[in-house]
């Protein structure tokens, strides 16, 4: 056996500068080997921006029916994509989704901030957008234009108009597949289908409450699927449309639950999703796919973590509490609900938690508490500004979901206690992940 093992004081700083040395070298070849494998001339780069993971799905399907059709191809997100890296593809295809208000998804605002003001020369490229979005929205696929548009800016020749598509209508959804055979590609095929599923159980937990009401709903877990924390249940209603719902389960649990608040309409009709599992019998079956949310798997790095949720939005977490707590990251959990006794029966479940050490620190704002005092989740950020950079430091993570509002409010208590600079590092390193809806 070889001994590396020296006391000799000489002989020591002569091994240490050649490691050294050596360091520097492979640190050097590492470097080059890393610029050169991530500059790969292909016939077909594919970028998506996902917020719930739709975009990153077609991405998904437009990589796969490019590569099976012959094509050298590659897949990445938007936001880790280089000027590089577009001027090595003789076609770029950018499927992006539009979230906020016209906003860029998480994983496409460091390429809108970073990129998008700049103008590179794409002129030996050409280009296609597939924009996702919803009209009921003012700012229908607007980061999909803003997407588009560049690559025209930086003279890029546009192979199709851009691609909007509704709500996943199906008819666009033809029209891009039939660009993909037109550039040499195979059909699109979706590589996990809905299945008859079939309901197990569903409890009201909110029976007193005036708040719409929430209901646990559990599925049988879809033969040979599986999940991790984060992933999202699709259903597919009676008229076609399709909703995702985080899982609030882990697979261990033995059971797809959802948290399902139900929509009623102003003229009192219910909305398509939650009306089909608030009202669907136990034993009947619904189509149900489970689905990656990768924009929302457990936060990197080993640091402790900040939850933030308010009403169905627990969902999101709870799997995330499970894991993380597990592998003994550090958990505190802000949680909103309406009233304390009439909405608080998830709270309970969080409350227990605490007392079994699972989360470390736990603040529960109500808004409709009987004393009048209403407390958001982002106020609770608001006056623990101090003890959450403390708890973040440089390594935390920070884990919001819920509605759309509520992460607004969030974000912006967040960067006045945090400061915008860790934010946007924090959502670059896949450090602060949300998901809102
Ligand atoms: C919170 C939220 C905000 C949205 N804002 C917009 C918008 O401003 N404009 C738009 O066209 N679509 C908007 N949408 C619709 C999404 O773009 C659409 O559902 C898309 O299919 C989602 O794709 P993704 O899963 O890849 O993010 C929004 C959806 C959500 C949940």
């Amino acid at each position: 056996m070889i001994d590396f093992v020296t006391t000799d004081p000489l002989r020591v700083g002569l091994a240490a500068g050649a490691g050294v040395l050596w360091l520097l070298m492979s640190g050097v070849m590492l470097t080059r080997g890393r610029a050169r494998a991530s500059a790969v001339a292909v016939d077909a780069l594919i970028l998506s921006a996902s917020q719930t993971g739709q975009a990153e799905e077609l991405a998904r399907h437009t990589h796969k029916a490019l590569n099976t059709g012959g094509l050298t191809t590659r897949l990445m997100s938007l936001g880790k994509v280089t000027v590089e890296d577009l001027q090595q593809a003789k076609l770029v295809l950018v499927v992006a989704s539009t979230t906020g208000v016209g906003d860029a998804p998480d994983d496409g605002a460091a390429f809108e901030r970073a990129l998008m003001s700049a103008r590179p020369d794409l002129s030996a490229q050409s280009f296609a957008v597939l924009a996702l979005g919803d009209r009921s929205y003012e700012d229908f696929c607007a980061f999909g234009h803003r997407v588009h548009n560049w690559f025209t800016a930086c003279e890029a020749t546009a192979k199709k108009p851009i691609t909007e598509v509704n709500d996943l209508d199906a008819q666009a959804l033809k029209q891009w597949e039939s660009y993909l055979k037109e550039w040499g590609g195979a059909a699109m095929q979706a590589d996990n289908p809905f299945a008859p599923t079939s309901l197990i159980a569903r409890e009201r937990l909110n029976p007193k409450s005036e708040a719409a009401g929430l209901y646990a709903i559990e599925f049988a877990i879809p033969e040979g699927a599986t999940w991790v924390a984060g992933d999202l249940a699709e259903i597919r209603t009676s008229s076609g449309h399709r909703r995702d719902y985080s899982i609030a389960s882990l697979p261990e649990e033995g059971r797809v639950r959802l948290f399902v608040r139900e929509v009623i309409k102003a003229d009192g009709s219910r909305g398509e999703g939650s009306g089909l599992l608030t009202t669907l019998a136990v034993g009947e079956n619904v189509p149900l796919r489970l689905k990656t949310h990768k924009g929302f798997h457990a936060p990197t790095g080993d640091g402790p973590v900040l939850l933030i949720a308010a009403g169905s939005g627990l969902a999101g977490l709870r799997p995330h509490l499970l894991e993380l707590a597990g592998r003994g990251r550090g958990c505190w959990l802000i949680y909103g609900e309406r009233h304390p006794l009439h909405d608080g029966r998830l709270s309970d479940e969080m409350r227990g938690w605490q007392q079994g050490g699972r989360i470390r620190k736990l603040d529960l704002a109500f808004s409709r508490p009987d004393d009048g005092v209403k407390t958001y989740v982002q106020d609770v950020v608001a006056q623990q500004a101090a003890a959450i950079r403390d708890w973040l430091g440089q390594g935390g993570s920070v884990l919001v979901c819920g509605g759309l509002d509520m992460g607004r409010g969030v974000d912006a208590a967040l960067k006045a206690a945090l400061g915008p600079d860790w934010l946007e590092a924090a959502l670059s390193h896949g450090r602060y992940r949300r998901d809102l809806y």
